[in-house]
């Protein structure tokens, strides 16, 4: 193992790829560090303020800030590369994917119409998998303690994980071949983007969900037309559906469901299975139990509003706590627990983290959702516009969604805001700045936005909130 110390003042970043040889020079350092000064030194050959332990969205940004603070910082990582699972399997390489086998689809359906025509399309799969790794690769060169050790896939029960024919979400973003039948169990984030992939990329895909909707966290008016959409795209759903058996011994998978509520089992027949039932926080040989930190029952490191545990000088971040499991909540996580470690403020508010999926469209949200409200008894009013009545969206003829807010009844401040559109990763932040300065739906409808946009259909959103939509 070696070690690099980078810092404004000091951060070590030690990785090192625990399943391939640990020979000496198996150190990779990650990019935006490399701007700071350099230094080599040797584990243990000095003390220091803060030791991170993982690398990933939470521990290496955790890591950047406390060396941005003055801490001297030393972060650990037992892969090769830093960034953890949103950079090395999780968020960059599914959506180098899903923009991949989006243009595939747009190519094999949408280009005509805009007079752009092929004589024929095909996918070169190993094409697209090389630029899926180009792209983690691009990204991955470049004593207090925190454990910022992340998550690992959820098992079920029966279901052992091959990576080939029963794969997780990292062996769905490595498959060799196109599967002809898809079985998704877990209709999920994971779930439906990689589910997305495959579809477009021409699987026939069924999604076995256990609940009696997808995306259970979804507001369940976008939720339904999300389901249409993705219906519209072909794949299949079967909610409150679960999987009672599994058998790998031919050349596929055979698959036994039943109702959630038990009665008759069906068999399913696949190629591949994608377990995508949920992650779970990975805390395996830190010997927690030892040191006595405290965990719920789930497994996730109870800690308080400043990230510690119970156990003195250590803190925890990211996916291995509760809160949602996503990599910006991760890092805002890190920056405010190494604020809290130098003597400062940190804060970070999980009502208003904003959630994407990046299927196509995307849908996006932030803030409660209309159950949410109805659930705390508060008098709410809703106000909506359909992305069939944006300029922008009918000029790129793209117009499938809606954009939903829902307000206080009596102040019209903003509760949550709901977006399904071909950008609405990009359209909640306005949602997301709204909501942090407590804004109201009129605050919304008063600000001049650029014509002709998708944002325009935030502002008339928020004029039906309050009083009328000029649009529609
Ligand atoms: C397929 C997929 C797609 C995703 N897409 C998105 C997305 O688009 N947007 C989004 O916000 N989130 C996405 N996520 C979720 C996101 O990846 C996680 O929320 C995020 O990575 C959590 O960051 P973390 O730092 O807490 O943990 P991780 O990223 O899991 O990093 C933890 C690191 O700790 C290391 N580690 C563990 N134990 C030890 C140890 N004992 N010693 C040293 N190192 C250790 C691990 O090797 C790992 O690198 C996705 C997840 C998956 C699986
Ligand atoms: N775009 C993104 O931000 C993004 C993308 C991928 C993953 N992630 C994160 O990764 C985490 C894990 O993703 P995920 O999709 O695995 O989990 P998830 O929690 O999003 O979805 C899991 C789904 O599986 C269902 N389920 C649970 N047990 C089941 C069973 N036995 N049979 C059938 N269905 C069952 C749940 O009801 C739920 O709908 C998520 O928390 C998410 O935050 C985020």
């Amino acid at each position: 193992m070696a070690m690099a110390s980078i810092a404004k003042r000091k951060a070590c970043f030690l990785t090192r790829n625990l399943s391939n040889s640990p020979s000496a020079d198996a150190f990779k350092l990650s990019y935006s560090l490399t701007k700071f000064s350099r230094r080599f030194a040797t584990l243990g050959s000095e003390e220091n303020d803060v030791v991170v332990i993982g690398g990933g969205p939470g521990g290496y940004v955790a890591a950047i800030k406390a060396a941005q603070l003055g801490l001297k910082t030393t972060c650990i990582e037992k892969r090769g590369t830093l960034g953890g699972t949103c950079l090395n399997v999780g968020c960059i390489p599914s959506k180098a994917l899903l923009h991949s086998s989006h243009m595939f689809h747009e190519a094999q359906h949408s280009f005509a119409s805009h007079g752009v025509k092929f004589s024929s399309v095909e996918v070169d799969l190993p094409a697209m998998m090389a630029q899926k790794d180009k792209a983690v690769s691009t990204l991955t060169r470049g004593k207090n303690i925190i454990i910022a050790t992340g998550s690992d896939v959820k098992s079920l029960p029966g279901i052992i994980i091959d990576e080939e024919k029963i794969v997780s979400s990292t062996g769905a973003l490595a498959l060799q071949q196109i599967p002809k039948k898809l079985v998704v169990i877990g209709a999920g984030y994971i779930g439906l983007e990689m589910g997305s992939v495959w579809a477009r990329l021409g699987s026939e895909v069924t999604v076995v969900e256990f609940a009696p909707d997808i995306v259970p966290s979804m507001d369940g008016e976008v939720r339904k037309q999300f389901q249409r959409t993705l219906e519209k795209q072909k794949m299949k759903f079967m909610l409150k559906t679960k999987v009672v058996g599994v058998d790998t011994s031919g050349n596929g998978v055979k698959l036994t469901v039943e109702p959630a509520s038990g009665g008759d089992q069906t068999t399913l027949e696949a190629d591949v299975v994608l377990a995508s039932a949920g992650r779970t926080p990975f805390t395996a040989g830190l010997g927690l139990d030892r040191i006595g930190v405290e965990t719920d029952k789930g497994g996730r490191i109870l800690v308080n509003e400043r990230f510690a545990t119970n156990v003195s000088s250590v803190y925890a971040i990211g996916d291995v706590i509760p809160g949602p499991m996503l990599a910006h909540k991760a890092e805002e996580d890190g920056v405010a627990c190494v604020e809290f470690i130098a003597g400062k403020h940190g804060h970070v508010d999980y009502d208003k983290v904003p959630g994407v999926v990046y299927t196509h469209p995307e849908v996006a949200s932030v803030g409660k959702t209309e159950a949410q409200v109805k659930a705390l008894g508060v008098e709410y009013r809703v106000g909506k516009f359909p992305f069939l009545a944006n300029s922008r969206a009918k000029a790129i003829d793209d117009a499938e969604g809606l954009l939903k807010i829902i307000a206080e009844k009596e102040t019209d401040k903003i509760l949550g805001v709901h977006i399904m559109a071909p950008n609405a990763g990009e359209l909640i932040h306005e949602a997301v700045l709204a909501l942090a300065y407590d804004a109201t739906s009129e605050d919304i409808s008063r600000v001049c936005h650029a014509h002709p946009t998708m944002s325009e259909a935030l502002k008339e959103a928020a004029m039906a909130t309050h009083d009328k939509p000029i649009h529609i």
